[in-house]
């Protein structure tokens, strides 16, 4: 199933023009510069700009030619930047407002283990304006899913929280992100965010698309505001489990088997670790009597010149992943590495993000 989308809003010193295609599943960020047009793309998607274009979401079309689907006619949830409850309502009454006006038949959440899933329990029936900024957006987001959308629309949704909360919302983010049976598009400027949520990114600027992008090719494409030259990072998906005694923590990925450091305050599952390019070094062969426990199998597949004397590589592992790793240009020279070669990636550290 795919989303297949096209839009033209024209405004005084602004236009909007994409045409693209996605899967249908996961999180699609939108990223770009401040002005490039984020917002109004998901407003164009909500049916919330009058303007010309297509959209479908598999079969369904929500507009075309032909068609304008309104906007409460369209199954869609949407959090804001800034949460906007009914200030007179209960959190309870906030939560129900979708629910409420949902046939029964298509209620596929359980609204008890929502409520409490999302730390809720405890405010129901606090009013609306009593709540901090990450209380609001945890409400914001119950309203969203209760009404079982099959899009979901998530504009900045931590941007205006402060960190303590952005902590708070953050692993429910990540947790809807890997649970969330319908597409997700997320507007974002933070490259964490985009890190560790995303699965495609929507590259944007002045109103286009200029790269539709899973996110292994959006971190790995030199010259965009999510590549960062001091800090080039890849991630690897994979499941943790539970620290060991001696404080090594397992993560499990189809590239094999990396140890990391600390402990693992989430449990068991499914999670994803950065890895700085700096971090990476590189061996023809696994290195035996080495501090470096992370080596895994890996394939060049990119060698680019980076900052004065250095060179960036793009490394596949095994299953696919790709991660960079920086090395200077006369280590490339003495190991002999081309586009093609087969080396160990040897992991100095690597973050958990989830
Ligand atoms: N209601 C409006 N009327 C006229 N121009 C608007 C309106 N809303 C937004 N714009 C302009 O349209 C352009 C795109 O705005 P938009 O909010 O979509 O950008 P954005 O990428 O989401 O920005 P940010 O990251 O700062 O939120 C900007 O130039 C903005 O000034």
């Amino acid at each position: 199933m795919t989303i297949q989308a096209a839009f033209q809003v024209q405004r005084k010193n602004f236009q909007l023009d994409v045409d693209f295609t996605l899967p249908a599943t996961g999180v699609t960020a939108l990223f770009g510069p401040s002005g490039c047009g984020k917002t109004t793309l998901l407003r164009a998607i909500a049916g919330l700009e009058q303007c010309k274009g297509r959209f479908w979401l598999g079969q369904q079309c929500w507009q075309d030619e032909t068609l304008f689907v309104p906007t409460y006619k369209r199954r869609l949830g949407y959090v804001f930047q800034e949460a906007s409850l009914f200030p007179h309502l209960s959190v309870q009454k906030n939560l129900e407002y979708g629910w409420r006006r949902l046939p029964q038949a298509q209620r596929r959440e359980d609204k008890d283990q929502l409520i409490d899933w999302l730390g809720l329990t405890p405010l129901l029936q606090q009013g609306g304006e009593q709540l901090s900024g990450g209380q609001r957006q945890r409400v914001a987001i119950g309203r969203a899913l209760l009404t079982s959308p099959e899009l979901l629309l998530l504009d900045e949704p931590l941007s205006a929280l402060d960190n303590g909360a952005k902590q708070e919302i953050m692993p429910l983010l990540e947790h809807l992100s890997e649970q969330a049976k319908v597409p997700i598009f997320y507007v974002t400027h933070a490259p964490i965010e985009v890190e560790r949520l995303a699965n495609r990114v929507l590259l944007m600027d002045k109103g286009r698309i200029i790269h539709n992008d899973s996110l292994q090719q959006a971190l790995a494409r030199p010259n965009t505001p999510l590549y960062r030259y001091e800090q080039v990072a890849g991630i690897i998906e994979g499941r943790i489990t539970e620290s060991l005694a001696d404080g090594r923590l397992p993560f499990d990925s189809e590239a094999g088997r990396l140890w990391l450091a600390g402990n693992n305050p989430a449990g068991a599952g499914p999670a994803r670790v950065r890895i700085l390019a700096s971090d990476v070094s590189i061996a023809l062969a696994p290195v035996a009597n080495i501090s470096i426990v992370n080596q895994l199998p890996a394939k060049v597949l990119s060698i680019t010149p980076a900052a004065t004397g250095s060179v960036l590589l793009r490394l596949t592992l095994a299953g696919g992943q790709q991660i960079p790793a920086q090395l200077s240009a006369y280590s490339v020279s003495q190991l002999n590495l081309t586009e093609g070669s087969h080396c160990y990636a040897l992991i100095k550290a690597a973050a958990l993000l989830s």
